[in-house]
């Protein structure tokens, strides 16, 4: 809490969202993954349907028990807190983040999550990969920290909801699970958005209006921080319309290994929009802000992963993608 130094100087470059209005907050649903780690047949079944209301009423759920411990999330805020505090000058040594790899340091200031908005974010991102990450110039704990997280969220956590997901969509168990095989567009992403002072022009953008790419997104917020608001599940991806109907974001206060789960675009496409990809954002009001701290872990098919509606799902209302080649026209827009 004691690295607040410029945040005067960050926050003049940086865009008013639209005025404040009143919003309804959304409550997350809460699930339970814990029958998709070796449970019965019954158990999974109740999850799946749920699941299944929970994913077309809203697009967000909170789920417990994705195998994330209050150690290893304690040590993972540890980690964090630890890399963001470095130096401007050790950051600078840290692997800069590339479009090629999607692995690296990303300075604040370089992206815009919503390509509409002229203005970039002033949040900074770390992003680990299942290979080739740069951990020397890393605070010591990190690294360890960082693949035991990717261990159990990407490989473990991911593989049991894909199953979640498809039994709830009655699809082939394994449907989703072998678009996850590599592994190789995940990314686990360690997010911090620095402190913002009172803003005279309203509410601040601190990540712009978007929806995920891929198929699922695991979110950890450190201390159910505020900020996160999404839009209604009706209205898709974010297109020509970022004002109004925004709603606050609710995690269960109780319990702060809850993970905040979202689907993403590309299984909006597998399913032809009976899951659709919640648009979200996150905002500071004009009051200002402490500093958050998220973790988000990127659930991506595989490159090579073909991906087309399902013809349960009836015709299709999108042409057919790939794992990267969908990836890649989303990198490149929030980049650009
Ligand atoms: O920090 C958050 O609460 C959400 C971040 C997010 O939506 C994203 O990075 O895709
Ligand atoms: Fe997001």
């Amino acid at each position: 809490m004691t690295h607040r130094r410029g945040w005067l100087v960050v926050v003049a470059a940086y865009a008013a969202a639209e005025p404040e209005e009143a919003c309804t907050p959304a409550v997350l649903p809460v699930l339970d993954l814990a029958p998709f780690a070796g449970g019965d047949d019954d158990a999974q079944r109740t999850v799946a349907r749920a699941l299944d209301a929970a994913c077309r009423d809203h697009g967000f759920v909170a789920l417990r028990n994705v195998g994330v411990d209050r150690a290893l999330l304690a040590a993972a805020w540890n980690a964090s807190e630890a890399l963001f505090a470095l130096p401007e000058a050790a950051k600078a040594r840290l692997e800069p983040w590339a479009a090629a790899t999607n692995r690296g340091y990303s300075p604040p200031g370089r992206e815009r999550l919503n390509a509409r908005r002229k203005t970039r974010e002033p949040k900074e991102a770390f992003n680990v990969k299942g290979a080739g990450n740069q951990y020397d110039e890393a605070p010591a704990q990190f690294g360890a920290v960082a693949d035991e997280l990717w261990r159990v969220l990407v490989v473990e956590a991911a593989n049991r909801y894909a199953v979640a997901a498809a039994l709830a969509l009655d699809l082939p168990r394994d449907f989703f699970s072998k678009t996850l095989q590599q592994l190789d567009l995940c990314t686990l992403r360690f997010l911090h958005y620095p402190a913002l002072p009172p803003s005279e022009e309203g509410e601040v953008l601190r990540a712009g209006e978007h929806t995920d790419f891929g198929f699922a997104t695991f979110l950890f917020i450190k201390g159910g921080a505020a900020g996160l608001q999404m839009k209604s599940v009706e209205g898709g991806e974010v297109r020509a319309d970022e004002a109004g109907g925004w709603r606050d974001v609710v995690v269960p206060a109780d319990d702060d290994v809850v993970a905040v789960v979202n689907t993403g675009a590309l299984l909006a496409r597998w399913t032809n929009d009976r899951w659709r990809a919640t648009a979200h954002r996150v905002v500071a009001g004009s009051a200002g802000a402490p500093e958050r701290y998220a973790i988000a872990a990127f659930i991506d098919p595989d490159a090579d992963a073909a991906v087309a509606a399902h013809p349960s799902f009836g015709a299709s209302r999108y042409p057919p993608t790939t794992g990267l080649a969908f990836l890649r026209m989303k990198l490149d827009e929030a980049n650009a």
